[in-house]
């Protein structure tokens, strides 16, 4: 008998598994909505023009491949702390930021839970209600505990703000507060400047420490720093914060693994100090970040030719995901004879839409019109075509009603 008798089967992952039962499915009008990665109009994956010139570089140049420092590579370090917080941040000038290369943004995440667990243990983090799947999990494995703010109003189907203001209100003082710094997932609904402004306010009352987790930076608006001005705004105002980043959707890296955890500090010597502790979770975890990925994005950054055309690459993603947004809501809004305002559709941004559909109506998506999403009434308006905007909206509001 084995040793292992007593492991039970995992369940399926909320967002992973989706695309398992997409692939099982052999009807031709399958959709697979669950995962948030971009597809192109005929339902591709798309690599950027940008990333296969970065890397014919690097083919040309020849790459060795030595270890890289643990805390990666530092044309990427460089490159990825000015992306977040601007070229001519005084911030950056002044040392203040702690950044390591992580796995993506789940291995940022994963490293900055550490260091919390480590020097914080038992303090706990806010998370948003809903928010990505894949949070929870995160934290759990790290030993920190969290609890939910809440986020997303159903009624309104958009953001419950005294909701979420006075749940952060209540916590403890010096608690961590997970944002998002552009397009929620999975809600798609964001604060406004104002509301980013308040939110401030409370954190600083507080002495709450702010982690943001910045996985859509130029792929929500199509602007590089509008999608970092949550962030900045923070920062601008002396406040000390996480950001976990990745290059998983904005630069097409997804199975690259390439994002940053940064910390800013209130001093270089503090910075310093944050780094090497750091370094000092990730050398036992992974020991030190592959340099694919990393080199990438540094070519890419380091390029003012091949930066101008990665933003005008993420103008072409966001713009496509804008159109059939606009495709659908129109749709759902001639189709649905009943009155149903369907203008949050068009009010969300970033990869996805929240449905609003509940757990059956979304098993109803799967089981009768073949198209997949996650249980939460998320789909990912990256894996839709103009196309089929109608198939869905027809098989939306079949579900709805
Ligand atoms: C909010 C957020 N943080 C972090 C991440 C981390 O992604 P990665 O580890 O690939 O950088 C993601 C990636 N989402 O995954 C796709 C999906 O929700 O269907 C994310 O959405």
């Amino acid at each position: 008998v084995s040793r292992f008798e007593g492991v039970k089967m995992a369940p399926p992952d909320p967002i992973l598994g989706v695309s398992e039962a997409f692939k099982a499915d052999t009807d031709d009008l399958k959709l697979n909505l669950g995962v948030g990665a971009y597809r192109t109009e005929d339902l591709r994956p798309y690599v950027l023009n940008v990333v296969k010139k970065a890397e014919n570089m690097m083919l040309e140049k020849g790459e060795n491949k030595e270890y890289l420092p643990i805390e990666g590579l530092a044309a990427f370090i460089k490159a990825t702390v000015e992306l977040l917080l601007g070229a001519d941040n005084d911030v950056t000038k002044q040392g203040r930021v702690a950044t390591v290369q992580g796995l993506s943004g789940t291995g940022s995440l994963r490293l900055g839970a550490a260091f919390i667990q480590r020097y914080f243990p038992g303090t706990q983090v806010l998370i948003s209600s809903p928010t990505w799947g894949n949070h929870k999990n995160i934290f759990n494995d790290a030993g920190v505990p969290w609890s939910e703010y809440r986020y997303y109003d159903s009624k309104t189907v958009g953001l419950d703000f005294e909701g979420m203001l006075a749940d952060i209100k209540a916590a403890p003082s010096g608690s961590f507060v997970l944002l998002h710094g552009c397009a929620h997932n999975p809600t798609g609904i964001d604060p406004t400047p104002d509301q980013w402004e308040k939110i401030a306010d409370v954190i600083q009352e507080k002495n709450h420490t702010t982690f943001f987790d910045v996985a859509y930076q130029g792929f929500a608006s199509g602007s590089l720093d509008e999608d970092a001005s949550s962030v900045r705004l923070f920062v601008a105002r002396g406040m000390e914060v996480f950001v976990a980043q990745s290059y998983s959707k904005n630069l097409g890296l997804y199975a690259e693994r390439i994002g940053a955890i940064n910390v800013v500090c209130s001093s270089s010597e503090v910075a310093n100090r944050v780094k090497s502790q750091l370094k000092r979770l990730a050398r036992p975890m992974y020991s030190n970040p592959p340099v694919h990925g990393a080199q990438i994005v540094a070519n890419v950054v380091g390029n003012p030719v091949l930066f101008d055309e990665w933003k005008s690459e993420m103008e072409l993603m966001s713009g496509r995901i804008k159109g059939v947004r606009q495709r659908l809501y129109a749709n759902l809004s001639a189709k649905d004879k009943s009155g149903k305002d369907w203008s949050f559709v068009l009010r969300q941004i970033g990869m996805f839409s929240f449905t609003g559909l509940n757990k059956a109506q979304s098993e109803n998506m799967s089981s009768k019109w073949h198209i997949y999403m996650t249980k939460d009434g998320r789909i990912s308006l990256a894996g839709l075509s103009l196309s089929k905007c109608e198939y869905l909206a027809d098989a939306i509001i079949d579900s709805y009603y």
